[in-house]
């Protein structure tokens, strides 16, 4: 299915959000379709979680509005989720706790995941990247149309982020989901998703990564693209090409055409 033509199922207009004097979100709109990868990129601390849980309705903003389609099923894979190491829990009695989890269903999940071997295992007892896998199964388990994915590589190796991404947009024509997914991850992200929002507060820059890829704005922005000849990407660089600057309260200072800052 065309995005273009696709329903949205969540939209954001003009959110702002203030925490103890820090202006959290500033001014942040967006549109997230059926079938749409969009990912959330920014450095630590520039509201990308705040963002989610807004969208989610698990925050509220100070003002603005959040519209989600009436009955939309949200699957969420949060950045943290504790759970008490006193109880004891086995990744598949974790996974019936979820609504609608029947043990097929969660069968079906662990094998697609390649966690099956996990399913007696004590949560507990699980890797980081053993632990992502199982929120991400809990996640889908809802036959989510809309899959939230807070920074879903954190703890896992390198050969396991390739994988996670390369299954994100396999699980999108799965599910015929949406996925919107925070990432620090720019070089590696870049072919799993359809738009990149680039938060800093407020929204520093957005487009289609295949758009943005070849123009000059986004090499400044995240570094070099593949040269000829060359077999692998350099790490993508974290850096602002920014026509203004983030005070220390959160309010955003602009300058003067020719006055960027990098
Ligand atoms: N309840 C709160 N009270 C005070 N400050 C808060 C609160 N919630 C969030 N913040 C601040 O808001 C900012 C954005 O936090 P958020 O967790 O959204 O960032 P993030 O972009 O997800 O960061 P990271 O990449 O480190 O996960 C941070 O500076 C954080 O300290």
């Amino acid at each position: 299915m065309s995005s273009t033509s696709a329903a949205t199922i969540l939209s954001a207009s003009q959110l702002r959000l203030t925490r103890q004097h820090k202006t959290v979100l500033d001014n942040i709109s967006l549109n997230l379709k059926t079938g749409q990868i969009i990912t959330l990129i920014g450095p630590n601390g520039c509201g990308k979680s705040t963002l989610i849980k807004v969208l989610l309705g698990l925050e509220s903003a100070d003002s603005g509005k959040v519209t989600r389609r009436p009955g939309l099923r949200i699957g969420y894979m949060p950045q943290r989720l504790s759970l008490d190491q006193r109880m004891p829990l086995t990744v598949t009695g974790f996974l019936r706790l979820a609504r609608g989890a029947g043990n097929e269903r969660i069968g079906y999940w662990l094998d697609r995941l390649s966690i099956s071997a996990l399913a007696q295992q004590s949560v507990h007892d699980l890797s980081g990247g053993e632990w992502q896998r199982v929120l991400l199964a809990r996640a889908l388990l809802i036959k989510p149309d809309l899959l939230v994915l807070d920074e879903p590589v954190q703890g896992v190796d390198v050969q396991g982020q390739l994988e996670l991404y390369s299954l994100i947009p396999q699980l999108r024509d799965e599910l015929g989901c949406a996925v919107l997914m925070v990432s620090h991850d720019l070089h590696l992200v870049m072919a799993a998703t359809d738009e990149v929002i680039c938060l800093n507060g407020h929204v520093c820059c957005s487009g289609h990564p295949d758009t943005v890829s070849i123009d000059p704005a986004y090499i400044r922005l995240f570094g070099a693209r593949l040269q000829q000849g060359q077999k692998q990407a350099p790490l993508a660089h974290y850096t602002h090409h920014h026509d203004h600057q983030h005070c220390a309260d959160g309010h955003v200072e602009h300058h003067a055409p020719g006055k960027e800052i990098l």
